[in-house]
């Protein structure tokens, strides 16, 4: 596997009317599989937007540094526009014209292949997830950037779409995918970056974080480095709450 990066950012900030959602970025993305994780709101979907060219940041830059090639990056936002009255091939068709690579191919890459003629709009969310997961990584682009993959499905599916997503790095190639599955994330990742309010808390291969910081998996990691989300329940306190992991940045004008 080569160490060289795919993409590199540097003091990246993005700001929503005047709000800091991403301060001081500076990354490297290698090849192989990088987890994004972080709680609500913390700018997971922000940074992957900046990687894939489809959010410009307000400070600082985002540099692909991979092969010359006609589609370097593919993408999966967390709501893909699909035409819900093309089937899945013919979406898969679609995108494929613009990027390379067969459509047959990429829906059986993802299990889809006995759905490849149903219309979109009459896919189980799941099912839409993995077209979407298909669209991203049709034609082999050397980086692969997935917003939350396994977002709304069930356990079994989330597994299934993660591996899917996993599958898609290879020896020169990068996927970065941001998730709330730990669990996942600690099986199929190499890297690891956590966010925090807009800051990464911590970035690097995910055994040697894990290491330093005296953690097991990548659960204890985000409890080590998340602020607030390493006290747990005092005990005899039934009644209180685990302390909230959310942040509110920033009020979305969206
Ligand atoms: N287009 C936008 N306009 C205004 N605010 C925005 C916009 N996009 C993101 N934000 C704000 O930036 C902050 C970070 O959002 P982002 O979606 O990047 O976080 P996230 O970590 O992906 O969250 P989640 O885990 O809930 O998906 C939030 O407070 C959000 O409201």
């Amino acid at each position: 596997m080569s160490d060289d990066p795919l993409a590199e950012l540097s003091d990246v900030a993005r700001t929503y009317g005047g709000v800091a959602v991403l301060e001081e970025v500076s990354l490297a993305v290698r090849p192989g599989v990088t987890a994004v994780i972080g709680p609500n709101g913390s700018g997971k979907s922000t940074l992957l937007g900046v990687l894939a060219g489809a959010v410009e940041p307000t400070d600082g830059r985002a540099r692909y540094a991979g092969p010359d090639v006609d589609r370097p990056i593919g993408y999966l936002p967390q709501r893909v526009p699909f035409r819900e009255e093309f089937s899945a091939r013919e979406t898969l068709a679609f995108y494929a014209r613009l990027a390379g690579g067969d459509p047959d191919e990429a829906l059986e890459r993802v299990g889809l292949s006995d759905a490849a003629h149903r219309r979109v709009g009459a896919l189980s969310g799941g099912m839409r997830r993995l077209l979407g997961i298909a669209q991203a990584t049709v034609g082999d682009p050397p980086l692969v950037v997935l917003d939350e993959p396994t977002s709304g499905l069930d356990p079994g599916m989330r597994r299934r779409a993660f591996r899917t997503a996993a599958d898609a790095s290879g020896a020169d190639t990068a996927v970065v995918v941001s998730s709330h599955d730990l669990d996942l994330a600690d099986e199929h990742a190499d890297r690891v970056v956590v966010l925090d309010r807009g800051h990464v808390a911590a970035a690097g291969p995910r055994e040697r974080l894990c290491t330093e910081h005296g953690v097991d998996d990548v659960a204890g990691l985000y409890r080590a480095v998340v602020a607030g989300a390493g006290v747990g329940r005092v005990s005899g306190d039934a009644d209180r709450d685990e302390p909230s992991a959310v942040h509110v940045t920033g009020v979305s004008d969206r």
